[in-house]
């Protein structure tokens, strides 16, 4: 027997060509269609997705990777993870009794709760006391802006496989005549991903009850020849207990499947490094991939093929980008291959020709830029369904290099073209980085003048500011209304001047309503932005705006990254006439307006990166177009401004080896963009979106005189025991601007007695703990109306003690 030559992929992106996903999950949350139209709907969309990767040439479809809403919960859902509360609310109360896992609307409604959250009674928008049922908490996917929810796991959870939708898939694809693969995400990147709330069980005791449901689950997939379990924990560093727990947990489900099905196991993100060693190269597996984009040393530093090439059958080579949208370099991709086959030398395994990790994290196709984008850089990119022609031909090159020289050499001349391109190349951005000293070297020439504590007295002075002084995080509710009118604007429907005339007003009416709440610190609303990153690429030399490259970021929203292709610069000023325009109303009222920028390892991190240079290049590229921009609103009179990070932990590397020299780049990056202003002007920053208790050092380096940062689902657990540390202004986010519930004034102010446990009276600020521009405009106003009473209450109270 020879063995196979397979083209496959780790996973398709679930959103659809037009985001068909998107639209019909919001239609059912909306009511505009109901349940049996949600999963008639969503079942065609898997179904033309299976017809279209098998169209465009692979050999075997993963099946499984498919959610409505996300892997993790669908996961924690099959196998019976399900908080009891979200059954009962989803039942009126009537609870496990009432719950009918045939009933397909309780089920569905269950599904959804647990990541959106549930109302019972009482309004939740308007009643704060109303009762409901919080979604779960969400995390980011590894380094990717993919959030995956975290499921709950208590002493009580009694795993039980009560889902049947991996199994009925992997059947209606086998009916539709695919060669079709189960992918599972593996048990201890599922427990890793878990908040275990239990006091009893470790989760080294969870992994042994729920290996059995796994067991369950694969044998009910009989006839399925290879099984994917996903386990990108392996790119982590891991200690003793993690091992121990992975070992014992594989041996017991690889016995528990030995002779019904072959298991491949998956690992992205990274390389196995140690991990393989003393974990994968021990276990009894059957198959297993490697990343060989970003895990490329396994194959450098190990002699990983020859400790497994006698005992597996299949090896899986992730050789195309699931992260990134540029075209493989198939010729480069095909040494790749052969250097790997030959230590293979004749052992008889099959070759799986795949990506790198699931192209969850890449768009759709690049049908919808067609006709639209830079035909130059059109050439250079490659989205998932022209990865999957990657793929197929790769293969087909390896097995018949003749027939396809043609092809490869059309790959080489597009993928070369860019790198020698006049697009790409910017002499006077590159001079300038030439100046900008390495960052091994001089720290001191990322600094600003003078420390923290003399800032500090200069700008009490200037803006005497009250006690517990409020301000939001910067954007207002994108309405509808906003939406629509930006999407006339792009048609051709209304001029740029009555569009811009129409941010104005909403900008000024913006300024308005804030003067009326009391806000001190005000912001203009952030309304001309359809995002913060794709805002700031639309402005930059060396970006490049998709029309509809949109990836998923959580649920059914989704993020449309700029490619970043070149040098970058700043031609002109990008937020400077609308921020100076919203200061200008504030004339006599001596309160001042954030000026609002985006910082550069956000917009490193929420881009699609070059991959010909650094990320720490490109970075500081970003760095000096920002510089400018915050010197120019310095100019306009802008007396604050600030510049958001909420990426900065995401983009922490996942080795503990590489993460010192990012904290170094990541912090100067950081101060280049602010180093020259004066003493007297106030550098915001804000984070989100993480725990942020592993990069504490990192956000004291950044050196910004203020830091609104998100603390209100995490509860305080990012400051416990940095008492004293943490010395310059902090707004920790008093209430959750995801969930669509009245923050009370009582528990806001609870909140901070107990922050005034950490921080001083002079360094709190009161502030929401993220942008507004997912809320309603009735929600923002009762929101920041009690947060404002916090303020004065707590002003008022510390005034008479
Ligand atoms: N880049 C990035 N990453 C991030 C975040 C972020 O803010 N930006 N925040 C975190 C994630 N949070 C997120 C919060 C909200 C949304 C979100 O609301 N996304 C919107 C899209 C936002 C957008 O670009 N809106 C466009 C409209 C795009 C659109 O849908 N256009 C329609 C046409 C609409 C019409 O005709 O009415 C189309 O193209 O089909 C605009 O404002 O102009 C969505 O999925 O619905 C995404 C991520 C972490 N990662
Ligand atoms: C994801 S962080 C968001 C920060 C931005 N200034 C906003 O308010 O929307
Ligand atoms: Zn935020």
């Amino acid at each position: 027997m020879t063995a196979e030559k397979v083209a496959t992929i780790l996973g398709f992106p679930r959103m659809g060509k037009d985001r068909e996903l998107k639209k019909c999950v919001e239609g059912y949350w909306s009511g505009k269609i109901n349940v049996e139209e949600l999963i008639s709907i969503s079942d065609k969309i898997k179904e033309v997705h299976w017809e279209l990767q098998v169209k465009n040439g692979l050999d075997v479809i993963p099946v499984g990777d498919f959610s409505l809403y996300d892997h993790i919960l669908d996961t924690a859902f099959m196998f019976n993870v399900i908080p009891e509360r979200y059954i009962k609310a989803t039942t009126n109360g009537e609870g496990l009794t009432g719950y009918d896992l045939k009933n397909i609307k309780a089920k569905v409604d269950t599904y959804f709760g647990m990541a959106r959250g549930i109302t019972m009674s009482g309004n939740i928008e308007t009643d704060g006391s109303a009762q409901g049922v919080q979604a779960l908490e969400m995390k980011k996917w590894f380094d990717t802006n993919y959030h995956c929810i975290v499921p709950e796991i208590d002493d009580s959870t009694s795993y039980a496989l009560v889902g049947d939708s991996l199994v009925n898939d992997y059947k209606k694809a086998v009916k539709l005549g695919y060669r079709a693969r189960p992918c599972i995400i593996g048990p201890v990147t599922f427990l890793h991903y878990c908040n275990n709330v239990g006091k009893r069980l470790s989760k080294a005791d969870h992994a042994k009850k729920l290996v059995s449901v796994y067991v369950d689950l694969i044998k009910n997939l009989a006839g399925a020849e290879w099984i994917q379990l996903d386990e990108p924990v392996l790119s982590l560093d891991l200690d003793q207990e993690y091992v121990d727990l992975f070992l014992n947990t594989y041996n017991e489900l690889l016995s528990g499947v030995h002779g019904i099905t072959k298991v491949m196991l998956v690992n992205y993100f990274g390389a196995y490094e140690d991990n393989f060693t003393k974990i994968v190269s021990k276990l009894p597996i059957d198959g297993i991939h490697f990343d060989l984009v970003y895990g490329l040393s396994d194959f450098e530093s190990t002699h990983a093929i020859d400790k497994i090439k006698n005992t597996i059958s299949a090896i899986s080579l992730g050789v195309v980008d699931g992260r990134n949208i540029w075209k493989t370099d198939l010729a480069i991709s095909l040494e790749k291959i052969t250097q790997i086959c030959k230590s293979i030398g004749n052992a008889e395994i099959d070759i799986w020709f795949n990506s790198s990790c699931s192209l969850l994290h890449v768009p759709h196709s690049l049908d919808a830029e067609l006709g639209r984008m830079d035909s130059e850089i059109l050439q250079w990119i490659s989205f998932s369904v022209e990865k999957i022609r990657e793929l197929s031909l790769l293969k087909n090159a390896y097995i018949e290099p003749s027939l396809f020289t043609e092809q490869i050499n059309k790959n080489k001349h597009e993928v070369t073209s860019r790198l020698t391109s006049q697009k790409v190349k910017s002499i006077p951005v590159q001079q300038q980085l030439k100046e900008i000293p390495s960052t091994s070297t001089d720290e001191s020439v990322f600094s600003r003048n003078t420390d923290n504590y003399e800032r500090r007295r200069v700008q009490r002075e200037l803006f005497k500011l009250r006690k517990f002084p409020t301000t939001t995080i910067g954007s207002f509710p994108q309405t509808l209304e906003v939406r629509k009118k930006r999407q006339e604007y792009l048609k051709g429907i209304i001029s740029k001047k009555e569009y811009d005339t129409y941010i104005r007003e909403k900008t000024k009416k913006c300024i308005e309503w804030q003067l009326e709440l009391g806000l001190d610190v005000l912001v203009h609303g952030e309304y001309e932005r359809t995002d913060m990153v794709e805002f700031f690429g639309e402005h930059f030399t060396g970006f490049c705006k998709t029309n509809g490259g949109w990836v998923q970021s959580y649920g059914s929203r989704c993020v449309k990254p700029p490619i970043i292709y070149g040098d970058i610069s700043r031609p002109k000023p990008m937020t400077v006439e609308l921020i100076e325009y919203a200061q200008s109303l504030l004339k006599g009222t001596g309160k001042y307006v954030k000026g609002m920028l985006t910082g550069p390892v956000t917009i490193l991190r929420w881009s699609f990166v070059r991959n010909d240079q650094s990320l720490q290049t490109t970075a500081t590229q970003i760095a000096l177009a920002l510089q400018k921009e915050v010197l120019d609103l310095e100019v306009a009179g802008i007396k604050i401004i600030q510049v958001d990070e909420p990426a900065i932990r995401e983009g922490l590397p996942l080795r503990k080896k590489d993460q010192i020299s990012y904290f170094k780049w990541a912090a100067n990056c950081f101060k280049l963009v602010s180093q020259h202003v004066s003493n007297s002007t106030q550098i915001h920053t804000h984070m989100c979106y993480s725990d942020f208790n592993d990069i504490l050092h990192l956000i004291k380096d950044m050196d910004a005189d203020v830091l609104t940062i998100e603390n209100s689902k995490s509860s305080l657990k990012n400051f416990k025991g940095v008492k004293g540390y943490y010395e310059a202004d902090i707004g920790p986010g008093l209430y959750d601007v995801h969930s669509p519930r009245i923050p009370l004034v009582e528990e806001m102010k609870a909140r901070v007695h107990e922050l005034l446990k950490i921080f001083t009276i002079e360094q709190l600020w009161i502030n929401p703990d993220c942008g507004n521009k997912t809320r309603t405009e009735r929600e923002v106003d009762l929101a920041l109306k009690n947060m404002v009473q916090v303020s004065r209450e707590l002003e008022a109270s510390f005034k008479k003690a």
